[in-house]
């Protein structure tokens, strides 16, 4: 089976510095990967061209067997990828059940998007907040607001930025419930920091330096990584 979304050789240039130096990376159907990289490695860059937020350099994006290096960010919606940003994305001066039913209604159309909302709310346990308006929710529960609209929203690849900055450890345990949850149905790539998070998901690992895909593979191992130790997770990791 092949890839469900593709890089080849995917750069991208500002002036003199290169964000994301020739990347080939892959995720199958249905996976769940994790990224991570210290500041500046280029996770932000690389999410941002496969939504076409930011046109690469050179190289090409391949998303269930479709070159989608030049189409339009509302056309990879539709074809399937849905980002959640580090900043949630949700309108505060509208309820919780609004904002989830607006994502559905543009997938289902006015018909179907109640029980998508009740389906989505359920999942989310947001049911109580239903009418609270997002403006007036704690963090975390604004994060889960815009979850919920990338759950309604059904994509089939879900790009998830840092899903749990600023949020409380319970919280942040929820998250990675929540996020097992949307992989039962969805690809999933999240870019995190939180070393205890990614363990928690027990993902495979991507890690980026300075624009290249410097190791792969199970959390395990690249907690072991030397090269890894060095220049992300500091000598004391553990
Ligand atoms: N719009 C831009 N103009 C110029 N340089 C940029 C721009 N966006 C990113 N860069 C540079 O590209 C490199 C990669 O940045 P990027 O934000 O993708 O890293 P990151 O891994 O997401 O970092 P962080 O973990 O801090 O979010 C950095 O050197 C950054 O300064």
């Amino acid at each position: 089976m092949t890839a469900l979304l593709e890089t080849r050789d995917l750069t991208r240039r500002f002036g003199g510095v290169t964000a994301i130096d020739n990347v080939n990376f892959a995720v199958d159907h249905k996976e769940l990967r994790c990224l991570i990289g210290s500041n500046g490695a280029g996770k932000s860059t690389f999410f941002k061209m496969l939504t076409a937020q930011m046109p690469p350099s050179t190289g090409r994006i391949i998303f269930d067997n479709r070159d989608i290096t030049d189409l339009e960010p509302s056309e990879i919606a539709r074809l399937g990828i849905g980002i959640k940003n580090q900043v949630p994305d949700v309108l505060d001066g509208m309820s919780v059940e609004e904002n989830i039913w607006l994502a559905a209604r543009s997938r289902v159309g006015r018909e179907g998007a109640l029980s998508v909302v009740e389906d989505t709310l359920a999942l989310l346990d947001l049911r109580v907040r239903r009418k609270d308006l997002v403006g007036n929710l704690a963090h975390g529960q604004r994060q889960w607001v815009e979850f919920g609209m990338v759950i309604a929203l059904a994509p089939r690849l879900a790009l998830l930025d840092e899903p749990t900055a600023g949020m409380t450890a319970a919280e942040t345990i929820r998250t990675a419930e929540l996020i097992a949850e949307l992989n039962k149905t969805m690809a999933v790539i999240v870019v995190e920091h939180d070393m205890q998070f990614i363990r928690r998901l027990n993902a495979f690992v991507t890690v980026f330096h300075q624009g290249r895909v410097l190791a792969e593979g199970p959390m395990h191992r690249i907690m072991e990584n030397e090269e890894v130790r060095n220049v992300y997770l500091g000598r004391d990791a553990a």
